[in-house]
């Protein structure tokens, strides 16, 4: 392990991150960024529902209760679906920055079960920034938002441009989405001012 690099350490010419001034405000309710998102879609029937609000600077909370159909062991959540909810949560901090990033990296830790039923309480922040890359770490408490940690992460979040869904995604999604005047006023929320 010595001398490798996870991927996940800003370097030293990375900045602190910068809160959009248009940025929802703190305790905002961020919703969905598209409606069939297995993370946050309202219209995903197989989804989390996660609901994610605005934090200070460049954070977020969100609240995702894990559901019987969440179960790895019995009575006991997935770590694909927890990892799952720390990846969409540290996804929303897309709204605080307003800009469009993916997720590059995603490194996990379990800490102890979580169990069906349980109230997940989410946090991530953006670390730093250097480039397109977006250094931010999560957390995911159980019973209640000052709870132990049972989760957390460290991510790279890479920026790019509306155009990454456009030329990736399947068409007929691409076309619907595109068509829906609520998924375009999304996008645009996202795009930086040039
Ligand atoms: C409309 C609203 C929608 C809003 C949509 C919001 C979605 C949020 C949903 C929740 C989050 C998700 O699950 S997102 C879905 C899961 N993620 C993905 O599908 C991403 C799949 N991967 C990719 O498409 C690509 O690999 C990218 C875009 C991440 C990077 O490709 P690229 O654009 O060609 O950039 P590339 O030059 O390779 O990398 C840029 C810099 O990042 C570094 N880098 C890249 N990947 C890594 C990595 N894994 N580990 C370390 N470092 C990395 C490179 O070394 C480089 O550093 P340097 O040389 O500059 O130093």
């Amino acid at each position: 392990m010595s001398g490798r690099t996870t991927g996940l350490t800003p370097p030293d010419e990375a900045r602190p991150p910068v809160r959009h001034p248009d940025a929802p405000a703190p305790g905002e309710l961020l919703g969905s960024h598209y409606d069939q998102c297995f993370g946050c879609g309202a219209g995903q029937p197989h989804g989390l529902h996660l609901e994610a609000r605005a934090g200070e600077g460049v954070s977020v909370t969100a609240e995702f209760t894990v559901q019987p159909a969440h179960q790895g062991a019995p009575g006991l959540a997935h770590g694909g679906v927890l990892a799952t909810a720390l990846d969409e949560t540290l996804g929303a901090l897309n709204w605080v920055l307003r800009v469009i990033a993916v997720t590059g990296r995603l490194e996990t830790d379990f800490l102890s079960p979580v169990p069906v039923g349980t109230v997940l309480h989410l946090e991530a922040e953006v670390t730093a920034v250097h480039g397109r890359k977006i250094y931010s770490t999560a957390t995911g408490r159980i019973g209640g938002p000052d709870g132990p940690v049972a989760v957390r992460a460290q991510a790279l979040f890479i920026e790019v441009r509306v155009e990454h869904f456009i030329a990736n995604g399947r068409p007929d999604e691409i076309n619907a989405a595109l068509a829906d005047p609520d998924q375009l006023r999304v996008a645009r929320a996202f795009e930086v001012n040039p």
